[in-house]
């Protein structure tokens, strides 16, 4: 098992955003975590990260408990939905300061190479575009080698081509035995890359399982319906 939630509450003042979530997230699989607009999945992954401090519940990963234990994060790449990183430096300095500050050995150069970012490498952070900033993301994410990987909005900004990339390398991860959680709103990535589908809703897991099961549950034919038929039926 590779992460194990029981009974995690958070609230921020009176916004009551997880109300008890039990969640277990096996290896090797991918799994893409869904819910409306503010429902909690950026809370969730960050509860995960220990960047969320819970009000109650327990985390688990990689069988141990995270409360008061830091080390477990090094065995986790994250990419996150924005990433704040200081403008004035080049993409190849913010490539080895990440390094340095993660100590771990680090394959970039396929990755650079993959999503083309050589003629970026000598160029400032704010120079770039969206999209590209995002390729450099990613890179930052998929150069360590750690056995659960997480990424929220990971699509952001990426032109097909990218797009195309991302897809094949989540699933060589997946190949090498890893676990990749993944946060989106674009459902057509959703439903090519992801095994299972974890959907939050109202600060609790309303469903967990394959796509074919979401799609019998709610008796649509197509998954992106599928989705939005849970969301309006809940408020309805
Ligand atoms: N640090 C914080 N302080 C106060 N409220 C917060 C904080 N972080 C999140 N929230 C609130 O918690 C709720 C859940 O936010 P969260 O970002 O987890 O949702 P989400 O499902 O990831 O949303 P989206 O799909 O829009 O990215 C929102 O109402 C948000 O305003």
């Amino acid at each position: 098992m590779t992460i194990e939630i029981n009974n995690l509450h958070k609230q921020f003042g009176k916004n009551q955003v997880l109300k008890g979530v039990d969640l277990t997230i096996e290896k090797g699989n991918i799994y893409a975590v869904l819910g409306p607009n503010g429902s909690g999945k950026t809370t969730l992954i960050k509860s995960i990260l220990g960047m969320v401090i819970p009000d109650k519940g327990k985390i688990s990963v990689l069988n141990e408990s995270i409360k008061k234990n830091w080390k477990y994060r090094k065995k986790i790449d994250y990419l996150p939905q924005i990433a704040n990183f200081p403008p004035n430096i080049k993409v190849k300095e913010l490539i080895g300061m990440i390094k340095d500050l993660r100590n771990s050995s680090s394959e970039e150069e396929e990755l650079i190479d993959l999503f083309g970012l050589e003629p970026f490498l000598n160029k400032k952070l704010s120079t770039l575009s969206g999209g590209t900033k995002q390729k450099v993301n990613i890179v930052l994410t998929f150069m360590f080698d750690s056995p659960l990987i997480i990424l929220d909005e990971p699509t952001t900004g990426l032109d097909p081509k990218a797009l195309i990339s991302l897809k094949e390398l989540i699933q060589k991860e997946k190949t090498n035995g890893k676990t990749v959680l993944i946060t989106s709103h674009i459902m057509q990535f959703v439903e090519e890359v992801a095994d299972e589908i974890v959907y939050l809703l109202e600060g609790e897991i309303y469903f967990k399982g394959s796509i074919e099961k979401l799609l019998e549950q709610t008796e649509q034919a197509n998954f992106e319906h599928a989705i939005a038929a849970i969301t309006t039926g809940s408020h309805a």
